[in-house]
């Protein structure tokens, strides 16, 4: 096989990771942990080199520098865990396509993306079907318009339960997430009516009802971020906790609070924290943060709509000298850190786009370091 760098018009582009032989069992099982490694197609071995395609959907997301940082980073913790010697961490990112992969199923079957490019291309020019979906545990939620025939959005259902594999229940994005709970409506398409899963990320795993609570796979990268500086005398303060992915990437500090005014996802947090064998460590409250009365170094707000309502309130919470993590929605970044320079006196540590949110805002998340939370305060 020949690995073509150049993109191909006729050929869905892949990225995928090169490594050597060696390395490749230990890179794969990293992969499968993060849900990157895309199952659609077969490993290719060529000369001393293994290529393992990546979900492309999460790369764009993510961003391919923030990817290689974190496999670095989580390969560094792997190795001094389990004293894996990995020669040297010789990996890249190359950009390929999906001809120079076989496809797993061995069947002919096209993957659910190729169905739609077939199928739907007009719809997935004007934006009436998008190309991504998320995958929650062996729950698929689409991205489908109300535009498209109730019908016509039963058979893709199906369709998606057929072509993707591992897929137990298949569901359509209803609406966008709202209210005070940060929950979307959601339409059933195939499969079981049920909407409890295990979701896995980052080496832990969660329950998650994908219709009572807030949860994005979008953001394991981010938690992975934040995981990664985490120090061991940490007291965190999870302002928005939901199911507990952040409480739960932050499972190396010495002591978390986990805050959310859901019962729903409280309930969820307790089973999550059993799950993870961290009772000694994560503390769950089911209450109006505004009412919480607690201290921690590192507080994180994850409340991207509303987090700028909750400044005060981070800013009775975090020690001197603490991190806050804060994520906003907006078009300038700016706005963000003017408002705290209003409140308080800190400086960014580190500022960057999480994802985007609409066509002309992202959710930008920034990193305070907060030297006197008490200065400027009104
Ligand atoms: C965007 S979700 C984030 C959940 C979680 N951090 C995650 O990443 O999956 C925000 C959460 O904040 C909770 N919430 C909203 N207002 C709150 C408040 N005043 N006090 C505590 N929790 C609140 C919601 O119930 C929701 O679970």
């Amino acid at each position: 096989m020949k690995i073509n760098i150049e993109e191909s018009e006729n050929n869905l582009i892949l990225k995928a990771v090169k490594t050597n032989l060696k390395n490749g069992e230990f890179i794969r099982r990293i992969l499968l942990d993060y849900n990157l490694l895309n199952k659609d197609y077969k490993l290719k071995k060529l000369d001393n080199n293994l290529y393992l395609p990546l979900n492309y959907e999460e790369i764009e997301e993510i961003g391919e520098e923030d990817l290689k940082n974190t496999l670095k980073n989580v390969i560094i913790k792997s190795q001094n865990q389990n004293q894996n010697q990995m020669d040297d961490m010789d990996f890249e990112i190359i950009t390929t396509n999906e001809s120079d992969f076989e496809k797993s199923n061995n069947k002919k079957n096209p993957s659910f993306k190729d169905y739609l490019l077939n199928n739907y291309s007009d719809e997935l020019t004007n934006g009436r079907i998008a190309h991504a979906y998320d995958i929650i545990g062996d729950i698929v939620i689409l991205q489908i318009s109300d535009e498209i025939d109730k019908e016509e959005r039963l058979k893709l259902g199906e369709k998606a339960k057929e072509l993707i594999p591992s897929v137990r229940a298949v569901f359509r994005r209803e609406s966008d997430v709202k209210g005070e709970y940060r929950v979307r409506d959601l339409e059933h398409l195939a499969g079981e009516e049920n909407t409890l899963t295990l979701y896995k990320e980052n080496g832990y795993k969660l329950y998650v009802d994908v219709a009572k609570v807030y949860f994005s796979p979008r953001l394991s990268w981010e938690r992975n971020r934040i995981m990664q500086k985490v120090e061991k005398d940490d007291v965190i303060v999870d302002m928005f906790c939901g199911v507990g992915p952040y409480s739960i990437a932050c499972k190396d500090a010495k002591k978390i609070y986990s805050i959310d005014v859901n019962p729903e996802a409280i309930k969820l947090l307790k089973e999550n924290i059993k799950l993870n064998n961290l009772e000694n460590k994560i503390f769950s409250i089911l209450e109006d943060v505004r009412k919480v009365d607690l201290k921690g170094n590192r507080i994180i707000m994850n409340l991207p709509k509303y987090a700028n309502q909750f400044v005060d309130k981070a800013l009775d919470l975090v020690e001197e000298g603490g991190t806050i993590h804060y994520y906003m929605v907006g078009a300038d970044v700016n706005e963000g850190i003017n408002l705290f320079k209003s409140k308080c006196e800190c400086e960014v540590l580190e500022s960057r786009v999480v994802k985007s949110y609409s066509p002309r805002e992202y959710v930008f998340v920034i990193d305070f370091k907060i030297n006197n939370p008490n200065k400027n305060k009104k």
